[in-house]
C-alpha cells in the first residue's frame, strides 16, 4: 500500500474545520440579461456540503451591510463595506487567461480576512477558500499554523482583478505571494484551467494536488503517484460552484474517515449534484441519507485515516472502491419528492426561465 507522511490532526476521531472565505452575491447573465442572483461564494457552497454531510464547522467570511440571504452561519458583517458580487458571463466564450466556460467580474469587493479575524483556537482541518483575494498571505501563515491539516483553493491565491472592470484573472502561482507557504499545506485544489498556472510536478512534492476536471472527474497528485478518480453523471445547467462543492465533499468524506480516493468520489459525488441545478443546490434528504450511510458503511470497510492510529493517509485505491462508487451512483436514482428536499442558505432567485447549458 503506498503512504504518505500526512500526519492525521491531534488523533482524535472527531474533527472540527475552519472554513475561511468571504460569501458573495452572484449574478448569473447570458445574452446580455441576468437569469438568476444567488448567494455565492466557496465558503457557502462548502458550508451547504458540510451541512449536508453532518460536519460541524467554524465559519469565517465577511459581507456587507447589504448582504442580502439568510445563511445558517452568521458572516463578520462590516458597516463600511459592500458585499463582494461577481458577475458571471455565460456566453463571451473561451479567453486565455479565465475560466473556459465563463468570464467572471468582480464588481462589488468586501474586506479582506485578516490573521486577527480567525478565531484563536486549533482546528483538525483549515480551509482557505476565498473568491475575491480576500485571503491574505498572513492569512494563510496563520492557518498552517492553527491547523493540523490545510486544504487551499487555489482560486483564493492566483485571481488578479482587472483595475477597470474587475474581470478575473490569473496570474502564476510561484508570483502570487503565497508560493513559500506550500510546503505547509496539505492539499492544494485546482481546476483544469486554473492547474496550468502552476507547475504540478513541483508543487506536488510539497503537498498533494488535486485538479478537477469538469464532467471527466479529477485527478490526484501526490509526491509518489497519482491517480484518476472517476465522474458521476449529470445533466449540466449551471456549472457555478461545482469545484467548491467538490472540495465540501472531498473534505467531508476525510472527517467522515474516508481515505483519499474513496473522498474523491464524494468530492466528485456534490460537484455533478452542484451542476445540475442554478446557485447553490438542495439536496434530496433520501438522497443525503443515502451518501451519509453509504460513507459510513465504507468507513467501517477501509483503513480509515482517524482510526488507523499510523499517522498515515492511504493514497492507493482500497479494495471496494468501484463497489463504493457504484453505491453512490445508485444512491443519486432515490426518487424526488415534495417535502424531501433540503437547502441550507439562500435560495437563487431566477430571471428568466432559460438555464445555460454548458458546452463540453
Ligand atoms: N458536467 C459535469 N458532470 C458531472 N460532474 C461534474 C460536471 N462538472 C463538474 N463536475 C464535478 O465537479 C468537479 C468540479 O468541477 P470543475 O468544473 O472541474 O470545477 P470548477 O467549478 O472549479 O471549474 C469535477 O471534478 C466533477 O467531479
Ligand atoms: O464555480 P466555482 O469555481 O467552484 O466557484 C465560484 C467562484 O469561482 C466564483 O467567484 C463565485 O462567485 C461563485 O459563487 C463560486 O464560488
Amino acid at each position: 500500500m503506498v503512504t504518505t507522511t500526512i500526519p492525521h490532526p491531534q488523533n482524535t476521531p472527531i474533527q472540527s474545520v475552519l472554513i475561511v472565505g468571504n460569501y458573495c452575491h452572484d449574478v448569473l447573465l447570458q445574452g446580455g440579461a441576468v437569469f438568476a442572483e444567488t448567494l455565492g461564494g466557496a465558503a457557502s457552497f462548502i458550508s451547504n456540503v458540510f451541512t449536508a454531510l453532518s460536519v460541524s464547522f467554524h465559519l469565517t467570511s465577511k459581507v456587507g451591510f447589504d448582504f442580502k440571504y439568510p445563511v445558517n452561519h452568521e458572516p463578520i458583517v462590516i458597516p463600511s463595506s459592500k458585499t463582494s458580487v461577481f458577475h458571471a458571463y455565460f456566453d463571451q466564450g473561451h479567453t486565455e487567461n479565465a475560466h473556459q466556460d465563463r468570464v467572471l467580474k468582480r464588481v462589488e469587493v468586501c474586506d479582506p480576512i485578516n490573521p486577527s479575524d480567525l478565531p484563536d483556537k486549533r482546528f483538525g482541518f483549515g480551509m482557505a477558500v476565498g473568491v475575491g483575494g480576500e485571503i491574505l498571505p498572513e492569512t494563510l501563515e496563520k492557518m498552517v499554523e492553527t491547523c493540523d491539516a490545510v486544504f487551499v483553493d487555489i482560486q483564493a491565491l492566483i485571481r488578479a482583478f482587472d483595475k477597470n472592470d474587475g474581470t478575473v484573472k490569473l496570474v502564476r502561482l510561484k508570483e502570487s505571494g503565497f508560493y513559500h507557504l506550500l510546503p505547509r499545506v496539505k492539499f492544494l485544489k485546482a481546476s483544469s484551467e486554473e492547474a496550468l498556472f502552476m507547475d504540478v510536478e513541483e508543487v506536488r512534492q510539497w503537498c498533494c494536488v488535486v485538479v478537477t476536471h469538469g464532467k471527466d472527474g479529477c485527478e490526484v497528485y501526490w509526491k509518489d503517484g497519482e491517480m484518476k478518480i472517476e465522474p458521476f453523471g449529470a445533466n449540466q445547467v449551471d456549472p457555478t460552484g461545482a469545484g467548491d462543492s467538490f472540495l465540501g465533499g472531498f473534505v467531508g468524506g476525510l472527517v467522515h474517515g474516508l481515505v483519499v480516493p474513496d473522498a474523491a468520489l464524494v468530492g466528485n459525488l456534490f460537484g455533478s449534484l452542484t451542476v445540475g441545478q442554478i446557485g447553490l443546490p438542495k439536496f434530496d434528504l433520501r438522497l443525503l441519507q443515502r451518501i451519509k450511510d453509504e460513507v459510513q458503511r465504507r468507513k467501517l470497510h477501509s483503513t480509515c485515516w482517524f482510526e488507523s492510529g499510523d499517522d498515515l493517509i492511504s493514497f492507493t485505491k482500497p479494495a471496494g472502491h468501484d463497489e463504493f462508487r457504484a453505491s453512490l451512483a445508485s444512491s443519486k436514482l432515490v426518487s424526488r419528492s415534495p417535502g424531501s428536499v433540503e437547502q441550507v442558505t439562500g435560495q437563487p432567485k431566477l430571471l428568466v426561465g432559460s438555464v445555460y447549458d454548458k458546452p463540453n
